[in-house]
């Protein structure tokens, strides 16, 4: 089977059951939503889908081939999970360079400075990204989707901090990437509009 295939997934938290015997399928072209409460274990699930956690129970699938044994796995995801994950010390350009090498993404300084200009970034790229707000921030970290073709997405909350200009631009990151046969899961605390294009709903519910 093409694209991601999550089957019979339990996670278990301090004795608390967070979800069980969960499936669900990811196909090239399509958005999945992840919603719940606070809680519920969205970030427990998109880190299993990741391959970053083991489920108690269950497999994620990858073109057919168990995430943990696939050779391609990682070089077809992006994660971005619910933090940054930048140096505050280190500049926006630095930070990217960082990732791209850890990445093994070859780009150039002019490549790093276009995303930056059209993430609304210009005039920011060099200094520490401790001074940028926390909107600014959010969208160096979201300049990462620029940077490495890849065909599957796993964002955790990455709204977060945007204003709604940036939260329609993003939308529309998400619209492009699907129409162009890719693959997304991501949370949010907040519906996602009609900008992001159709895509399907896995709802957790919080379990005691
Ligand atoms: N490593 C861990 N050790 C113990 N408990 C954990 C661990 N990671 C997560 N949990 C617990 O699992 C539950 C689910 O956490 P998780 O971060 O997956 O929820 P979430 O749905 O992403 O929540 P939010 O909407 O607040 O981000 C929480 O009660 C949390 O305390």
């Amino acid at each position: 089977m093409s694209g991601l295939r999550a089957s019979g997934l339990t996670c278990i938290k301090r004795d608390r059951v967070l979800f069980e015997a969960l499936s669900f399928s990811l196909k090239p072209g399509e958005l999945l939503y992840l919603r719940g409460p606070n809680g519920a274990g969205k970030t427990s699930l998109l880190r299993i889908v990741t391959g970053l956690s083991s489920a108690d129970e269950g497999e994620i699938y990858y073109q057919g081939t168990p995430i943990r044994t696939s050779n391609t796995y990682a070089k077809s995801l992006i994660y971005l999970g619910h933090k940054t994950a930048l140096n505050s010390a280190l500049s926006a350009i630095e930070n990217l360079h960082y990732w791209a090498a850890q990445h093994q993404v070859a780009v150039a300084t002019s490549d790093i400075y276009h995303v930056l200009e059209i993430n609304g970034l210009v005039g920011l790229e060099d200094i520490p990204v401790r001074f940028l707000s926390a909107g600014q921030q959010r969208r160096v970290a979201l300049s990462r989707l620029w940077l490495k073709k890849a065909p599957v997405w796993i964002l955790d909350e990455p709204f977060t901090a945007l204003d709604i200009d940036g939260v329609a631009w993003l939308e529309r990151k998400f619209s492009a990437h699907v129409k162009e046969g890719g693959m997304l899961m991501t949370t949010s605390h907040q519906p996602l509009s009609a900008l992001a294009g159709d895509h399907t709903t896995l709802d957790l519910e919080y379990r005691f």
